[in-house]
């Protein structure tokens, strides 16, 4: 969850506090119209103001962000603080009707339940039995309670309901940490999965002896790029094969080839850009799409590779002439991956019949 989120989660649940102070508010009202509630008109309207003054602070510091700035930036507990509080005053200023608001303290400490840990909500819980009995002795204490054991049955009332929120607040608590310890645990779990996909997705894209991509790999991006291509540009597409490559299997063995495909692999990587796109096609068979290439550029890129390629010795197999033949052919917007392999692959032809090491445009053709 974001920081902009749980503000405004935050800024939600100080609205319904706010409406729950208008609604009792409104309650105190009623009470002190039939009689319940004793103080001055100037009195209640004072506290009534007030009330909503402390609510107006509070909404400055929530709406101007401020609340961030505490450890808990839903300030719960404070607000259950001033809640009881408040609770504990209007408690003081009704008799009969004592019995009645005392359902408006569990309403203050149901705001706290989810939020609260166990500890400071049995704090806040004990604060407000204190508040209750506290009124009642100082009511008994100046000869103004009415009913003694009423109060009694009220306080050992309260005690109880308070026993089993505390109770319930710490249920609530375990179940949060075991749902967060279990998001975590799934959290953790998909990220070995996200690492594992992303292995097997590159176990299918890449050819393990030469580490470049794959045939269906390089197909599929390739017909990805060409899909993308910029009408301005052509792209340099060429199929390269190692020549008599049978030959150094049969002369020097598998293990020797397959050195061979490795040190290609490596050789023409340094003659490439980041951007440009080589694959194993199959074989002793390579194939290479360079973006944003003219037929200029395709020839150049290709020359480097072939003549870097002859440069190759490996030192286990010092008497190995290492050569390769390249057919190359340019893509413009809107021609097909077939197509354009297939003129790559005829001009290769033409070049291992024309005696090898060597690059043979598929232009060179057309043109003629
Ligand atoms: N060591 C090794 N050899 C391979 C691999 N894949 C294919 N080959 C061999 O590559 C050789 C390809 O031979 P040919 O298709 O006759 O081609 P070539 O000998 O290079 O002849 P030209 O292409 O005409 O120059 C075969 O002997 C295959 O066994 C591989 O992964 N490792």
């Amino acid at each position: 969850m974001t920081a902009q989120t749980i503000q405004r989660l935050l800024l939600k649940r100080f609205a319904l506090a706010t409406g729950t102070y208008v609604l009792g508010l409104m309650l105190v009202w009623m009470a002190y119209f039939t009689g319940y509630y004793h103080a001055s008109f100037f009195g209640i309207w004072c506290t009534s103001v007030l009330v909503l003054f402390c609510q107006a602070a509070l909404s400055l510091v929530f709406f101007g962000g401020y609340n961030r700035r505490f450890k808990d930036p839903s300030l719960t507990e404070f607000q259950v603080l001033v809640g009881l509080g408040w609770q504990t005053f209007l408690i003081s200023h009704v008799e009969s009707a004592r019995g009645t608001f005392l359902v408006v303290y569990v309403l203050v400490l149901m705001f706290g339940l989810f939020h609260l840990r166990p500890s400071v909500f049995a704090r806040c819980a004990f604060f407000a039995l204190l508040g209750f009995a506290g009124v009642n002795l100082w009511d008994a204490s100046h000869g103004r309670l009415a009913d003694p054991g009423l109060a009694v049955i009220q306080t050992c009332a309260l005690f109880i309901v308070f026993s089993w929120l505390c109770l319930f607040a710490r249920f609530v608590q375990n179940s949060r940490n075991r749902m967060h310890q279990r998001r975590i645990t799934l959290q953790a779990h998909q990220e070995t999965l996200r690492g594992m996909m992303l292995q097997l997705e590159e176990l299918a894209s890449t050819d393990e002896l030469t580490n470049l991509y794959n045939r269906r790999h390089f197909l599929r991006i390739a017909t990805r790029e060409l899909e993308h291509m910029d009408g301005n540009y052509t792209a340099g597409l060429a199929l390269i094969d190692l020549d008599h490559f049978k030959r150094v299997n049969d002369i020097h063995g598998h293990a020797a080839g397959d050195r061979v495909l490795q040190m290609f692999g490596k050789i023409a990587a340094q003659c490439l850009r980041s951007d440009d796109i080589l694959a194993r096609y199959g074989g002793e068979e390579f194939v290479l799409l360079i973006p944003r290439c003219t037929r200029a550029q395709l020839v150049d890129c290709c020359e480097r590779i072939r003549l870097a390629f002859t440069r190759v010795t490996l030192p286990e197999f010092p008497e190995l002439d290492l050569s390769l033949s390249i057919g190359m052919s340019v893509i413009e917007r809107g021609d097909l991956m077939d197509r354009a392999l297939q003129r790559a692959d005829q001009s290769l032809y033409r070049a291992k019949h024309q005696g090898r090491n060597r690059c043979h445009g598929a232009w060179d053709y057309a043109d003629a």
